[in-house]
């Protein structure tokens, strides 16, 4: 099948490269004029494994206005925030027999697709693969070739022939797909490790593996991992996992899979960019509000993460 990445960054570049090094044709969309800039200067990406091995791999990369292709399936991976402006700008090039694929963190991005794409055409997911855009062309794949998986589910949680081709594909790329049937489940797992890990390395500058060894890393995980699992119960949400599997995930993933990992919301935070941490841990608390429960712990963390983004942009001098 055809594929188009939106959003070219550290994962549409790591699903589009090794989806077009399979086989499969694939071109990529950005709104992010100096990565296609780089990328076209440069004649492809750079990119290395673990930091080393760096070459480059030709790619087709296009801003929305210049693209003029019509893929039979759309990966979507921009930032939470970067999402609404890279559809509208794109949404020329959406039709009604393409479906779409997305493995963003966070939550909020569903609702945004179903504007331009039926739920029927949604598929979602989460990616356990570890990315680090360098900066514009230029990007590392962490972890061993073959070493990340993920999971995907469809929006209606109905698998078609469709879905089971794209998991197929995406197999024959390496990127270990899972099939589960429980949307908001699987989602929300992800979610829950996201709000772990993402933000506790994030606050600390830390390596997911630096984490992982830290006498409090099992206590400070498990009470964001309780008070996300009491909103989940109230709100209606099965999680793939229980309390204490979710636990052993954000071990595994800190320990084996990725110890050497700054999570991509450190990547934001260190190059003084807004973090998603409004569709992790805040949209935690907000769906616990809903139900009127307060995961003031999440709340807690959002409130430090915005700090350390208002305090990295605020100019001393104006103190004077
Ligand atoms: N990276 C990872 O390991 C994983 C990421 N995800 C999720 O996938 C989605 C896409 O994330 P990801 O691929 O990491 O993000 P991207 O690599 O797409 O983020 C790149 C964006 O950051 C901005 N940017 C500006 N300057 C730089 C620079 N020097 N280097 C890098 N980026 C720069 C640009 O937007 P602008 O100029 O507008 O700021 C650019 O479009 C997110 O939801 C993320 O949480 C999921 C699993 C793993
Ligand atoms: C790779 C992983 C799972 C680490 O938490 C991730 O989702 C990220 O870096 O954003």
């Amino acid at each position: 099948m055809k594929y188009t990445v939106l959003g070219a960054g550290a994962m549409g570049l790591r699903y589009g490269i090794l989806l077009q090094e399979a086989g499969f044709e694939v071109d990529f969309v950005d709104i992010w004029d100096k990565q296609i800039a780089a990328v076209k200067q440069q004649n492809g990406v750079f990119v290395s494994r673990d930091g080393a091995n760096k070459h480059l791999v030709p790619i087709n990369i296009s801003s929305p206005e210049d693209y003029q292709g019509d893929p039979d399936v759309w990966i979507v991976f921009t930032k939470q925030m970067q999402l609404a402006d890279a559809l509208k700008r794109s949404q020329h090039l959406f039709n009604d027999k393409q479906y779409v694929v997305t493995a963003m963190n966070g939550m909020g991005h569903i609702e945004k697709l179903n504007q331009y794409f039926d739920s029927n055409k949604v598929i979602s997911g989460t990616a356990m693969i570890a990315t680090v855009l360098n900066g514009p062309g230029d990007v590392d794949f962490m972890g061993a070739s073959g070493a990340g998986s993920m999971n995907v589910v469809n929006q209606n949680e109905k698998p078609d022939e469709m879905t089971k081709k794209i998991v197929e594909e995406f197999s024959k790329a390496n990127l270990n797909p899972k099939l589960t049937t429980n949307f908001q489940g699987t989602l929300m797992a992800k979610v829950i490790l996201n709000s772990v890990c993402n933000t506790l390395c994030t606050m600390f500058g830390i390596k997911m593996g630096e984490f992982i060894q830290a006498p409090t890393a099992e206590k400070l995980s498990k009470q964001l991992i309780d008070e996300a699992f009491d909103v989940c119960e109230r709100a209606g949400i099965t999680l793939l996992n229980t309390r204490e599997q979710e636990w052993q995930a954000i071990k595994y993933a800190s320990t084996t899979a990725m110890p050497l990992h700054f999570p991509s919301m450190y990547q934001d935070m260190d190059k003084n960019r807004p973090t998603e941490v409004d569709y992790i841990n805040g949209y935690i608390y907000d769906l616990g509000l809903k139900y009127h429960y307060e995961a003031s712990t999440h709340d807690f963390l959002r409130n430090l993460v915005h700090l350390a983004e208002f305090s990295k942009d605020f100019d001393p001098k104006s103190l004077l």
